[in-house]
Protein backbone atom coordinates (compact mmCIF):
# COMPACT_ATOMS: atom_id res chain seq x y z
CA UNK A 1 0.00 0.00 0.00
CA UNK A 2 1.73 3.50 -0.82
CA UNK A 3 0.44 6.77 -0.87
CA UNK A 4 -2.62 7.96 1.05
CA UNK A 5 -3.82 3.99 1.45
CA UNK A 6 -6.41 2.08 0.09
CA UNK A 7 -10.16 3.78 0.52
CA UNK A 8 -13.47 2.16 1.02
CA UNK A 9 -16.43 3.18 -0.70
CA UNK A 10 -19.69 1.88 0.76
CA UNK A 11 -22.85 2.16 -1.77
CA UNK A 12 -26.37 1.52 -0.60
CA UNK A 13 -28.79 0.43 -3.08
CA UNK A 14 -32.45 -0.25 -2.45
CA UNK A 15 -35.64 0.58 -4.06
CA UNK A 16 -37.61 3.35 -1.95
CA UNK A 17 -40.52 0.75 -0.30
CA UNK A 18 -39.49 -2.38 -1.31
CA UNK A 19 -38.13 -4.91 1.22
CA UNK A 20 -35.22 -5.54 -0.61
CA UNK A 21 -31.17 -3.67 0.17
CA UNK A 22 -28.10 -4.19 -1.02
CA UNK A 23 -24.61 -3.16 0.00
CA UNK A 24 -21.64 -3.21 -2.49
CA UNK A 25 -18.60 -2.58 -0.33
CA UNK A 26 -15.44 -1.52 -2.81
CA UNK A 27 -12.05 -1.28 -1.08
CA UNK A 28 -9.17 -0.36 -3.36
CA UNK A 29 -6.23 0.53 -3.92
CA UNK A 30 -4.05 -1.92 -2.44
CA UNK A 31 -3.11 -5.67 -2.93
CA UNK A 32 -6.05 -7.96 -1.71
CA UNK A 33 -4.16 -9.62 0.50
CA UNK A 34 -2.80 -6.72 2.33
CA UNK A 35 -6.14 -5.00 2.93
CA UNK A 36 -7.85 -8.02 3.74
CA UNK A 37 -5.48 -8.04 6.58
CA UNK A 38 -5.70 -4.28 7.32
CA UNK A 39 -7.93 -4.12 9.94
CA UNK A 40 -8.68 -0.44 10.41
CA UNK A 41 -9.89 -1.16 6.74
CA UNK A 42 -11.97 -3.58 7.86
CA UNK A 43 -13.47 -1.62 10.92
CA UNK A 44 -14.29 0.68 7.96
CA UNK A 45 -16.04 -2.34 6.17
CA UNK A 46 -18.14 -2.95 9.54
CA UNK A 47 -18.76 0.42 10.39
CA UNK A 48 -20.24 0.91 6.55
CA UNK A 49 -22.38 -2.08 7.25
CA UNK A 50 -23.25 -1.09 10.70
CA UNK A 51 -24.78 2.00 9.22
CA UNK A 52 -26.37 0.66 6.14
CA UNK A 53 -28.67 -1.74 8.33
CA UNK A 54 -29.21 0.92 10.71
CA UNK A 55 -30.77 3.14 7.69
CA UNK A 56 -32.84 0.37 6.14
CA UNK A 57 -34.13 -0.06 9.39
CA UNK A 58 -34.99 3.38 9.76
CA UNK A 59 -36.91 3.63 6.23
CA UNK A 60 -38.69 0.41 7.33
CA UNK A 61 -36.40 -1.94 4.79
CA UNK A 62 -36.73 -4.55 6.89
CA UNK A 63 -34.99 -8.09 5.04
CA UNK A 64 -31.48 -8.66 5.47
CA UNK A 65 -29.03 -6.39 3.32
CA UNK A 66 -27.29 -8.37 0.83
CA UNK A 67 -23.67 -7.27 1.39
CA UNK A 68 -20.59 -7.93 -1.07
CA UNK A 69 -17.42 -6.66 -0.45
CA UNK A 70 -15.04 -6.25 -3.73
CA UNK A 71 -10.75 -6.01 -3.32
CA UNK A 72 -10.23 -3.62 -6.43
CA UNK A 73 -6.53 -3.63 -6.52
CA UNK A 74 -4.50 -0.86 -7.44
CA UNK A 75 -3.96 0.09 -11.22
CA UNK A 76 -0.64 0.43 -12.94
CA UNK A 77 0.85 3.95 -13.15
CA UNK A 78 -0.18 4.20 -16.91
CA UNK A 79 -4.23 3.80 -16.09
CA UNK A 80 -3.37 6.36 -13.09
CA UNK A 81 -2.20 9.04 -15.51
CA UNK A 82 -5.02 8.89 -17.69
CA UNK A 83 -7.60 9.12 -15.23
CA UNK A 84 -6.04 11.77 -13.54
CA UNK A 85 -6.10 14.48 -16.28
CA UNK A 86 -9.88 12.81 -16.97
CA UNK A 87 -10.81 13.61 -13.50
CA UNK A 88 -9.04 17.02 -13.38
CA UNK A 89 -11.39 18.26 -16.59
CA UNK A 90 -14.43 16.81 -14.57
CA UNK A 91 -13.16 18.46 -11.29
CA UNK A 92 -12.95 21.52 -12.45
CA UNK A 93 -16.19 21.75 -13.53
CA UNK A 94 -18.20 20.43 -11.10
CA UNK A 95 -16.00 23.51 -8.88
CA UNK A 96 -18.24 25.96 -11.60
CA UNK A 97 -21.16 24.60 -11.71
CA UNK A 98 -23.53 21.46 -10.62
CA UNK A 99 -24.48 19.88 -13.58
CA UNK A 100 -22.48 17.45 -13.73
CA UNK A 101 -23.46 16.39 -10.50
CA UNK A 102 -27.05 16.61 -11.61
CA UNK A 103 -26.54 14.14 -14.55
CA UNK A 104 -24.30 11.52 -12.42
CA UNK A 105 -27.33 11.74 -10.03
CA UNK A 106 -29.87 11.09 -11.78
CA UNK A 107 -29.67 7.68 -13.23
CA UNK A 108 -29.15 6.32 -9.83
CA UNK A 109 -31.87 3.79 -9.58
CA UNK A 110 -34.45 5.17 -6.99
CA UNK A 111 -32.71 8.27 -6.18
CA UNK A 112 -35.64 10.35 -6.84
CA UNK A 113 -37.93 8.56 -4.45
CA UNK A 114 -35.48 9.01 -1.95
CA UNK A 115 -34.71 12.81 -2.75
CA UNK A 116 -38.74 13.28 -2.31
CA UNK A 117 -38.76 11.66 0.83
CA UNK A 118 -35.28 12.42 2.80
CA UNK A 119 -34.00 15.54 2.36
CA UNK A 120 -30.47 15.66 1.57
CA UNK A 121 -29.03 15.29 5.34
CA UNK A 122 -27.80 12.45 4.49
CA UNK A 123 -25.71 10.39 2.26
CA UNK A 124 -27.75 6.93 0.47
CA UNK A 125 -26.28 6.41 -2.28
CA UNK A 126 -27.68 3.71 -5.18
CA UNK A 127 -26.22 3.08 -8.69
CA UNK A 128 -25.08 0.51 -11.20
CA UNK A 129 -22.22 -0.84 -11.12
CA UNK A 130 -20.46 1.63 -14.19
CA UNK A 131 -21.62 4.34 -12.10
CA UNK A 132 -19.91 3.40 -8.95
CA UNK A 133 -16.67 2.38 -10.86
CA UNK A 134 -16.34 5.78 -12.31
CA UNK A 135 -16.99 7.55 -8.95
CA UNK A 136 -14.30 5.57 -7.48
CA UNK A 137 -12.08 6.36 -10.43
CA UNK A 138 -12.45 10.06 -9.72
CA UNK A 139 -12.53 9.60 -5.91
CA UNK A 140 -8.97 8.04 -6.21
CA UNK A 141 -7.67 11.07 -8.19
CA UNK A 142 -9.38 13.70 -6.36
CA UNK A 143 -7.79 12.20 -3.47
CA UNK A 144 -4.00 11.93 -5.40
CA UNK A 145 -4.75 15.84 -5.74
CA UNK A 146 -5.78 16.62 -3.12
CA UNK A 147 -2.21 15.29 -1.57
CA UNK A 148 -0.69 17.17 -3.66
CA UNK A 149 -2.86 20.59 -2.23
CA UNK A 150 -2.36 19.72 1.31
CA UNK A 151 1.40 19.43 0.65
CA UNK A 152 1.14 23.14 -0.86
CA UNK A 153 -1.17 24.15 2.02
CA UNK A 154 0.78 22.40 4.54
CA UNK A 155 1.03 24.91 7.84
CA UNK A 156 -0.71 27.61 5.78
CA UNK A 157 -4.08 27.11 6.43
CA UNK A 158 -6.55 25.89 3.98
CA UNK A 159 -10.30 26.98 3.22
CA UNK A 160 -12.78 24.02 3.57
CA UNK A 161 -15.88 25.95 2.39
CA UNK A 162 -18.80 24.85 0.41
CA UNK A 163 -17.28 25.15 -2.59
CA UNK A 164 -13.63 22.81 -2.25
CA UNK A 165 -14.18 19.54 -3.81
CA UNK A 166 -10.36 19.30 -3.98
CA UNK A 167 -9.20 18.99 -0.90
CA UNK A 168 -7.94 15.55 -0.03
CA UNK A 169 -10.44 12.90 2.13
CA UNK A 170 -9.98 14.54 5.31
CA UNK A 171 -10.06 13.36 9.52
CA UNK A 172 -11.04 16.28 11.72
CA UNK A 173 -11.92 16.42 15.03
CA UNK A 174 -15.75 16.73 15.36
CA UNK A 175 -15.63 19.25 18.52
CA UNK A 176 -19.04 18.20 19.76
CA UNK A 177 -19.15 14.30 20.22
CA UNK A 178 -15.24 13.99 20.26
CA UNK A 179 -14.97 11.37 18.07
CA UNK A 180 -13.16 11.52 13.95
CA UNK A 181 -14.89 13.02 11.59
CA UNK A 182 -14.20 12.26 8.42
CA UNK A 183 -14.85 15.18 5.55
CA UNK A 184 -14.98 14.03 2.32
CA UNK A 185 -14.07 16.50 0.95
CA UNK A 186 -12.16 14.34 -1.75
CA UNK A 187 -15.04 12.30 -2.93
CA UNK A 188 -16.89 12.86 -6.76
CA UNK A 189 -18.96 15.73 -6.72
CA UNK A 190 -22.44 14.49 -6.54
CA UNK A 191 -21.04 12.32 -3.31
CA UNK A 192 -19.54 15.62 -2.05
CA UNK A 193 -22.79 17.28 -2.65
CA UNK A 194 -24.69 15.47 -0.13
CA UNK A 195 -21.86 15.71 2.10
CA UNK A 196 -21.81 19.22 1.96
CA UNK A 197 -25.24 19.45 3.36
CA UNK A 198 -24.19 17.70 6.52
CA UNK A 199 -21.18 19.18 7.14
CA UNK A 200 -21.30 22.61 8.88
CA UNK A 201 -17.77 24.02 9.11
CA UNK A 202 -15.70 25.15 12.29
CA UNK A 203 -12.34 25.83 13.54
CA UNK A 204 -10.36 22.95 13.98
CA UNK A 205 -7.90 21.28 12.26
CA UNK A 206 -8.13 18.17 8.95
CA UNK A 207 -6.22 15.34 8.85
CA UNK A 208 -4.93 13.99 5.64
CA UNK A 209 -3.84 10.35 5.52
CA UNK A 210 0.19 11.52 7.16
CA UNK A 211 -0.12 14.68 8.41
CA UNK A 212 -2.59 17.62 10.12
CA UNK A 213 -3.27 20.43 8.24
CA UNK A 214 -4.37 23.78 9.83
CA UNK A 215 -7.59 24.86 8.07
CA UNK A 216 -11.15 25.26 8.84
CA UNK A 217 -14.12 22.38 8.31
CA UNK A 218 -15.15 19.92 10.26
CA UNK A 219 -18.19 17.07 10.61
CA UNK A 220 -20.66 18.28 13.04
CA UNK A 221 -22.49 14.52 13.03
CA UNK A 222 -20.03 11.82 13.07
CA UNK A 223 -22.30 9.20 12.92
CA UNK A 224 -24.18 10.03 9.60
CA UNK A 225 -20.75 9.63 7.44
CA UNK A 226 -21.05 7.21 4.97
CA UNK A 227 -18.34 6.78 3.03
CA UNK A 228 -15.52 7.03 4.87
CA UNK A 229 -10.85 6.70 4.63
CA UNK A 230 -10.38 4.49 7.20
CA UNK A 231 -9.79 5.85 9.91
CA UNK A 232 -6.39 6.09 11.67
CA UNK A 233 -6.56 4.13 14.84
CA UNK A 234 -4.17 6.71 16.54
CA UNK A 235 -6.31 9.48 15.77
CA UNK A 236 -9.24 7.66 16.80
CA UNK A 237 -7.62 7.00 20.05
CA UNK A 238 -6.87 10.32 20.80
CA UNK A 239 -10.29 11.73 19.49
CA UNK A 240 -11.85 9.89 22.16
CA UNK A 241 -9.18 11.63 24.65
CA UNK A 242 -9.86 14.90 23.68
CA UNK A 243 -6.45 15.07 22.00
CA UNK A 244 -5.56 17.80 19.43
CA UNK A 245 -4.56 17.40 15.89
CA UNK A 246 -1.43 18.46 16.55
CA UNK A 247 -1.19 16.31 19.36
CA UNK A 248 -1.96 13.37 17.23
CA UNK A 249 0.24 13.93 14.53
CA UNK A 250 3.41 13.27 17.32
CA UNK A 251 1.85 9.51 17.55
CA UNK A 252 2.32 8.89 14.05
CA UNK A 253 5.01 6.25 15.12
CA UNK A 254 2.92 4.58 17.25
CA UNK A 255 1.68 1.22 15.67
CA UNK A 256 -1.26 0.51 14.24
CA UNK A 257 -4.09 -1.22 16.46
CA UNK A 258 -7.31 -2.54 15.67
CA UNK A 259 -9.04 -2.23 18.59
CA UNK A 260 -9.00 1.82 18.40
CA UNK A 261 -11.75 1.80 16.34
CA UNK A 262 -14.17 -0.54 18.19
CA UNK A 263 -16.62 1.67 20.38
CA UNK A 264 -17.81 -0.55 23.60
CA UNK A 265 -20.61 0.44 26.00
CA UNK A 266 -19.87 -1.58 29.43
CA UNK A 267 -23.32 -1.44 31.69
CA UNK A 268 -22.57 -1.05 34.21
CA UNK A 269 -19.62 0.51 34.92
CA UNK A 270 -19.92 1.04 38.27
CA UNK A 271 -20.11 -2.27 39.19
CA UNK A 272 -17.02 -4.19 40.13
CA UNK A 273 -16.94 -6.40 36.53
CA UNK A 274 -18.22 -3.24 34.83
CA UNK A 275 -15.29 -1.34 36.23
CA UNK A 276 -12.52 -3.95 35.51
CA UNK A 277 -13.91 -4.23 31.76
CA UNK A 278 -13.82 -0.76 30.79
CA UNK A 279 -10.53 -0.69 32.64
CA UNK A 280 -9.03 -3.30 30.25
CA UNK A 281 -10.90 -1.78 27.21
CA UNK A 282 -9.05 1.19 27.59
CA UNK A 283 -5.97 -0.23 28.03
CA UNK A 284 -6.09 -2.18 24.99
CA UNK A 285 -7.14 0.55 22.95
CA UNK A 286 -10.75 0.25 22.29
CA UNK A 287 -13.13 3.14 22.35
CA UNK A 288 -15.25 3.76 25.86
CA UNK A 289 -18.92 5.07 25.22
CA UNK A 290 -18.94 7.61 27.70
CA UNK A 291 -22.40 6.63 28.74
CA UNK A 292 -23.73 3.13 30.52
CA UNK A 293 -27.18 2.06 31.65
CA UNK A 294 -27.72 0.88 35.39
CA UNK A 295 -30.79 -0.38 36.95
CA UNK A 296 -34.02 1.51 37.60
CA UNK A 297 -33.33 4.52 39.69
CA UNK A 298 -30.09 3.33 40.10
CA UNK A 299 -28.71 6.09 37.18
CA UNK A 300 -27.49 9.57 37.78
CA UNK A 301 -24.12 9.04 38.84
CA UNK A 302 -20.39 9.58 36.93
CA UNK A 303 -18.15 7.09 36.51
CA UNK A 304 -14.12 8.21 35.23
CA UNK A 305 -12.58 5.57 33.65
CA UNK A 306 -9.45 6.26 32.67
CA UNK A 307 -9.76 9.70 30.90
CA UNK A 308 -13.38 8.67 30.30
CA UNK A 309 -16.32 10.24 32.19
CA UNK A 310 -19.21 7.80 31.82
CA UNK A 311 -22.46 8.74 32.72
CA UNK A 312 -24.60 6.60 34.27
CA UNK A 313 -28.11 6.01 33.53
CA UNK A 314 -30.69 4.64 35.34
CA UNK A 315 -33.04 1.87 33.22
CA UNK A 316 -35.97 4.04 33.05
CA UNK A 317 -34.36 6.40 30.63
CA UNK A 318 -32.25 3.98 28.47
CA UNK A 319 -33.98 4.53 25.16
CA UNK A 320 -33.95 8.49 24.70
CA UNK A 321 -30.18 7.69 25.69
CA UNK A 322 -29.89 4.26 23.20
CA UNK A 323 -31.31 6.76 20.61
CA UNK A 324 -28.30 9.09 21.00
CA UNK A 325 -25.80 6.55 21.72
CA UNK A 326 -26.47 4.54 18.88
CA UNK A 327 -26.60 7.18 16.49
CA UNK A 328 -23.15 8.49 17.43
CA UNK A 329 -21.58 5.00 18.03
CA UNK A 330 -23.08 2.80 15.04
CA UNK A 331 -21.32 0.03 15.72
CA UNK A 332 -21.36 -0.06 18.77
CA UNK A 333 -20.55 -3.71 21.34
CA UNK A 334 -22.51 -3.57 24.22
CA UNK A 335 -21.04 -5.55 27.38
CA UNK A 336 -23.21 -6.49 30.31
CA UNK A 337 -21.99 -7.25 33.49
CA UNK A 338 -25.33 -6.67 35.85
CA UNK A 339 -27.42 -8.82 38.22
CA UNK A 340 -29.04 -12.43 37.47
CA UNK A 341 -31.70 -10.22 37.69
CA UNK A 342 -31.28 -8.14 34.92
CA UNK A 343 -30.75 -11.03 32.70
CA UNK A 344 -33.08 -11.68 30.58
CA UNK A 345 -34.45 -8.06 30.34
CA UNK A 346 -31.44 -6.54 29.59
CA UNK A 347 -30.78 -9.20 26.74
CA UNK A 348 -34.30 -8.37 25.10
CA UNK A 349 -33.33 -4.69 25.14
CA UNK A 350 -30.17 -5.13 23.34
CA UNK A 351 -32.14 -7.75 21.04
CA UNK A 352 -34.81 -4.98 19.80
CA UNK A 353 -32.38 -2.76 19.36
CA UNK A 354 -29.95 -4.55 16.55
CA UNK A 355 -27.04 -4.05 18.93
CA UNK A 356 -24.85 -6.82 19.43
CA UNK A 357 -23.34 -7.41 22.86
CA UNK A 358 -21.67 -9.71 25.16
CA UNK A 359 -22.87 -11.18 28.24
CA UNK A 360 -20.80 -11.59 30.93
CA UNK A 361 -23.58 -12.04 33.79
CA UNK A 362 -25.01 -15.18 35.34
CA UNK A 363 -28.06 -16.55 36.22
CA UNK A 364 -31.37 -15.97 35.12
CA UNK A 365 -33.10 -18.08 32.94
CA UNK A 366 -30.47 -19.39 30.27
CA UNK A 367 -32.66 -21.60 28.38
CA UNK A 368 -34.73 -18.53 27.60
CA UNK A 369 -31.92 -16.05 27.42
CA UNK A 370 -30.38 -18.18 24.09
CA UNK A 371 -33.53 -18.39 22.93
CA UNK A 372 -34.15 -14.41 22.79
CA UNK A 373 -30.87 -14.10 21.00
CA UNK A 374 -31.10 -16.54 18.46
CA UNK A 375 -34.89 -15.63 17.42
CA UNK A 376 -33.42 -12.28 17.04
CA UNK A 377 -30.45 -13.05 15.29
CA UNK A 378 -28.55 -10.57 17.23
CA UNK A 379 -24.34 -10.99 17.07
CA UNK A 380 -23.79 -11.84 20.91
CA UNK A 381 -21.15 -14.06 23.38
CA UNK A 382 -22.61 -15.42 26.05
CA UNK A 383 -20.99 -17.00 28.64
CA UNK A 384 -20.43 -17.57 32.41
CA UNK A 385 -16.59 -17.04 32.46
CA UNK A 386 -14.52 -15.28 30.14
CA UNK A 387 -11.00 -16.39 31.62
CA UNK A 388 -8.96 -18.16 28.98
CA UNK A 389 -7.79 -20.70 31.29
CA UNK A 390 -10.41 -21.57 32.81
CA UNK A 391 -12.65 -21.41 29.24
CA UNK A 392 -10.13 -24.51 28.42
CA UNK A 393 -11.07 -25.77 31.67
CA UNK A 394 -14.83 -25.99 30.78
CA UNK A 395 -13.81 -26.89 27.25
CA UNK A 396 -11.46 -30.04 28.75
CA UNK A 397 -14.26 -31.01 30.85
CA UNK A 398 -16.72 -31.19 27.88
CA UNK A 399 -14.57 -32.70 25.63
CA UNK A 400 -14.16 -35.45 28.04
CA UNK A 401 -17.86 -35.23 28.90
CA UNK A 402 -18.70 -36.11 25.11
CA UNK A 403 -15.98 -38.48 24.74
CA UNK A 404 -16.40 -40.40 27.36
CA UNK A 405 -19.84 -40.11 28.55
CA UNK A 406 -20.56 -42.31 32.14
CA UNK A 407 -16.57 -42.50 32.68
CA UNK A 408 -17.49 -41.04 36.03
CA UNK A 409 -20.78 -43.60 37.00
CA UNK A 410 -21.16 -44.29 40.83
CA UNK A 411 -18.77 -41.86 42.00
CA UNK A 412 -19.91 -39.06 44.45
CA UNK A 413 -18.60 -35.19 44.22
CA UNK A 414 -18.30 -32.62 46.51
CA UNK A 415 -18.48 -29.09 44.88
CA UNK A 416 -17.68 -25.95 46.61
CA UNK A 417 -17.74 -22.12 45.27
CA UNK A 418 -16.44 -19.39 47.44
CA UNK A 419 -17.14 -15.51 45.83
CA UNK A 420 -17.01 -12.67 47.52
CA UNK A 421 -20.40 -12.03 49.96
CA UNK A 422 -22.40 -9.60 47.43
CA UNK A 423 -22.53 -12.44 44.64
CA UNK A 424 -26.18 -13.17 44.83
CA UNK A 425 -26.39 -16.43 42.88
CA UNK A 426 -24.50 -19.72 42.12
CA UNK A 427 -21.43 -19.68 39.94
CA UNK A 428 -22.44 -19.99 36.29
CA UNK A 429 -19.09 -21.92 35.83
CA UNK A 430 -19.53 -24.69 38.57
CA UNK A 431 -23.04 -25.42 36.98
CA UNK A 432 -21.34 -25.45 33.48
CA UNK A 433 -19.02 -27.70 35.41
CA UNK A 434 -21.24 -29.36 37.07
CA UNK A 435 -23.00 -30.06 33.74
CA UNK A 436 -20.22 -32.15 32.03
CA UNK A 437 -19.55 -34.45 35.33
CA UNK A 438 -23.48 -35.31 35.07
CA UNK A 439 -22.65 -36.24 31.36
CA UNK A 440 -19.46 -38.16 32.68
CA UNK A 441 -22.20 -40.30 34.87
CA UNK A 442 -22.34 -38.28 38.22
CA UNK A 443 -25.42 -38.39 40.21
CA UNK A 444 -25.36 -34.39 41.48
CA UNK A 445 -27.52 -31.86 41.02
CA UNK A 446 -26.93 -28.11 40.52
CA UNK A 447 -28.29 -27.12 43.46
CA UNK A 448 -25.93 -29.37 45.38
CA UNK A 449 -23.03 -27.28 44.92
CA UNK A 450 -21.77 -25.48 48.57
CA UNK A 451 -21.38 -21.88 48.16
CA UNK A 452 -19.07 -20.22 50.98
CA UNK A 453 -20.21 -16.42 51.24
CA UNK A 454 -18.60 -15.75 54.71
CA UNK A 455 -15.55 -14.07 54.77
CA UNK A 456 -14.33 -15.28 57.52
CA UNK A 457 -14.75 -19.00 56.92
CA UNK A 458 -13.36 -17.79 53.27
CA UNK A 459 -10.43 -16.91 54.59
CA UNK A 460 -10.12 -19.73 57.70
CA UNK A 461 -11.04 -22.81 55.41
CA UNK A 462 -10.54 -21.60 51.72
CA UNK A 463 -7.47 -20.02 52.23
CA UNK A 464 -8.70 -16.77 49.96
CA UNK A 465 -6.00 -13.66 50.86
CA UNK A 466 -7.88 -11.23 52.79
CA UNK A 467 -7.21 -8.69 49.98
CA UNK A 468 -9.01 -10.64 47.72
CA UNK A 469 -12.21 -10.94 49.94
CA UNK A 470 -13.98 -8.32 47.64
CA UNK A 471 -13.42 -10.35 44.70
CA UNK A 472 -12.16 -14.26 43.81
CA UNK A 473 -13.34 -17.28 43.02
CA UNK A 474 -12.07 -20.82 44.41
CA UNK A 475 -13.91 -23.51 43.24
CA UNK A 476 -13.08 -27.21 44.40
CA UNK A 477 -14.83 -30.34 42.82
CA UNK A 478 -13.57 -33.63 45.24
CA UNK A 479 -14.78 -37.22 43.71
CA UNK A 480 -14.52 -40.39 44.88
CA UNK A 481 -15.24 -43.62 43.46
CA UNK A 482 -17.77 -45.65 45.09
CA UNK A 483 -15.58 -48.16 47.60
CA UNK A 484 -13.47 -44.88 48.32
CA UNK A 485 -9.98 -46.22 46.82
CA UNK A 486 -9.87 -43.52 43.95
CA UNK A 487 -10.26 -39.74 44.48
CA UNK A 488 -10.40 -36.80 41.81
CA UNK A 489 -9.82 -33.16 42.69
CA UNK A 490 -9.92 -30.21 40.41
CA UNK A 491 -9.15 -27.22 42.17
CA UNK A 492 -9.43 -23.31 40.52
CA UNK A 493 -8.79 -20.62 42.07
CA UNK A 494 -8.59 -17.06 40.90
CA UNK A 495 -7.97 -13.86 43.12
CA UNK A 496 -9.20 -10.51 41.03
CA UNK A 497 -10.66 -9.66 38.42
CA UNK A 498 -8.40 -8.85 35.35
CA UNK A 499 -8.82 -12.88 33.93
CA UNK A 500 -12.39 -12.14 32.95
CA UNK A 501 -11.69 -8.12 32.09
CA UNK A 502 -9.24 -9.41 29.76
CA UNK A 503 -11.59 -12.01 28.27
CA UNK A 504 -14.10 -10.41 27.88
CA UNK A 505 -11.98 -7.61 25.58
CA UNK A 506 -11.18 -11.12 23.60
CA UNK A 507 -14.67 -11.22 23.22
CA UNK A 508 -15.66 -7.77 22.40
CA UNK A 509 -12.88 -8.25 19.50
CA UNK A 510 -13.75 -11.26 18.27
CA UNK A 511 -17.62 -9.84 17.83
CA UNK A 512 -16.58 -6.83 16.05
CA UNK A 513 -14.28 -9.42 13.70
CA UNK A 514 -17.92 -11.66 13.22
CA UNK A 515 -19.63 -8.83 12.35
CA UNK A 516 -17.19 -7.72 10.10
CA UNK A 517 -17.16 -10.69 8.02
CA UNK A 518 -21.19 -10.81 7.94
CA UNK A 519 -20.52 -14.42 9.63
CA UNK A 520 -23.80 -16.74 9.43
CA UNK A 521 -23.24 -17.81 13.09
CA UNK A 522 -24.27 -15.15 15.03
CA UNK A 523 -24.26 -16.49 18.70
CA UNK A 524 -21.26 -17.62 20.58
CA UNK A 525 -19.28 -18.89 23.45
CA UNK A 526 -16.54 -18.61 25.45
CA UNK A 527 -15.09 -22.17 24.06
CA UNK A 528 -15.97 -21.63 20.79
CA UNK A 529 -13.56 -17.97 20.86
CA UNK A 530 -10.18 -20.32 22.36
CA UNK A 531 -10.95 -22.68 19.62
CA UNK A 532 -11.01 -19.99 17.49
CA UNK A 533 -7.77 -19.17 18.51
CA UNK A 534 -8.86 -15.53 19.80
CA UNK A 535 -8.28 -15.23 23.36
CA UNK A 536 -5.14 -13.28 23.92
N1 LIG B 1 -18.52 -14.16 32.79
C1 LIG B 1 -17.53 -13.91 33.64
O1 LIG B 1 -16.36 -14.18 33.37
C2 LIG B 1 -17.83 -13.26 34.92
C3 LIG B 1 -19.11 -13.03 35.30
N2 LIG B 1 -19.39 -12.36 36.41
C4 LIG B 1 -20.79 -12.07 36.66
O2 LIG B 1 -21.05 -10.69 36.39
C5 LIG B 1 -22.14 -10.24 37.16
C6 LIG B 1 -21.77 -8.93 37.84
O3 LIG B 1 -20.78 -9.15 38.78
P1 LIG B 1 -20.16 -7.94 39.62
O4 LIG B 1 -19.64 -6.91 38.73
O5 LIG B 1 -19.24 -8.56 40.59
O6 LIG B 1 -21.45 -7.38 40.36
P2 LIG B 1 -21.70 -5.93 40.98
O7 LIG B 1 -22.78 -6.09 41.97
O8 LIG B 1 -20.43 -5.34 41.42
O9 LIG B 1 -22.22 -5.08 39.74
C7 LIG B 1 -23.50 -5.19 39.20
C8 LIG B 1 -23.91 -3.83 38.67
O10 LIG B 1 -25.09 -3.94 37.93
C9 LIG B 1 -25.92 -2.83 38.22
N3 LIG B 1 -27.32 -3.16 37.94
C10 LIG B 1 -28.26 -3.60 38.74
N4 LIG B 1 -29.39 -3.80 38.06
C11 LIG B 1 -29.16 -3.49 36.78
C12 LIG B 1 -29.92 -3.47 35.58
N5 LIG B 1 -31.20 -3.83 35.58
N6 LIG B 1 -29.33 -3.10 34.44
C13 LIG B 1 -28.06 -2.73 34.45
N7 LIG B 1 -27.28 -2.72 35.54
C14 LIG B 1 -27.83 -3.08 36.69
C15 LIG B 1 -25.64 -2.52 39.67
O11 LIG B 1 -25.95 -1.19 39.96
C16 LIG B 1 -24.17 -2.80 39.76
O12 LIG B 1 -23.43 -1.64 39.46
C17 LIG B 1 -22.48 -11.40 38.08
O13 LIG B 1 -23.53 -12.12 37.51
C18 LIG B 1 -21.23 -12.25 38.08
O14 LIG B 1 -21.45 -13.59 38.36
C19 LIG B 1 -18.42 -11.90 37.24
C20 LIG B 1 -17.12 -12.14 36.95
C21 LIG B 1 -16.71 -12.84 35.77
O1 LIG C 1 -19.32 -13.22 40.45
C1 LIG C 1 -18.13 -13.47 40.20
O2 LIG C 1 -17.20 -12.91 40.76
C2 LIG C 1 -17.83 -14.50 39.21
N1 LIG C 1 -18.81 -14.98 38.54
C3 LIG C 1 -18.71 -15.94 37.51
C4 LIG C 1 -19.50 -17.16 37.87
O3 LIG C 1 -20.59 -17.02 38.42
O4 LIG C 1 -19.06 -18.26 37.56
C5 LIG C 1 -17.32 -16.24 37.11
C6 LIG C 1 -16.34 -16.20 38.24
O5 LIG C 1 -16.60 -17.27 39.08
C7 LIG C 1 -16.45 -14.89 38.98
Amino acid sequence: MSGDGPTVTAILDYIYGRQEAKLKVDVEGGKEEETRANQGLQMAITEAKGRAERRCRRDGVTDEIRVTVSYLEAETSTDTVEREQRHFHRDTEAESEASDLEATAQSWQGLDQWRRDHPPTELVESGPEANSRQRRDQHRQTEKRGSRLSEENKNKGVETGTRRHSAPLAHGLCARNKRIADCCLGYTPCVARQLRTRWSLSETSLWTGERSIQGRGSCHHAGNLFSAKPLSPVMAKASSAGATASSVETQQSKSFDLSASVPIMVNDVSGKMGNAVATAALARGLQLVPFAITGPKLGGRHVIVGDVDVEVIGAEDRLSVMDKVQEQYPNLIVVDYTLPAAVNSNAEFYVSRGLPFVMGTTGGDRDKLMETVRKAGTYAVIAPNMGKQLVAFQAAMEIMAANFPGAFAGYTMKAVESHQKTKVDTSGTAKAIVGSFQRLGLDFAVDEIELVRDPKEQVERMHVPEEYLDGHAFHTYRLESPDKSVAFEFQHNVCGRSIYAEGTVDAVLFLAKKIQEGAEKKLYNMVEILQEGSMR
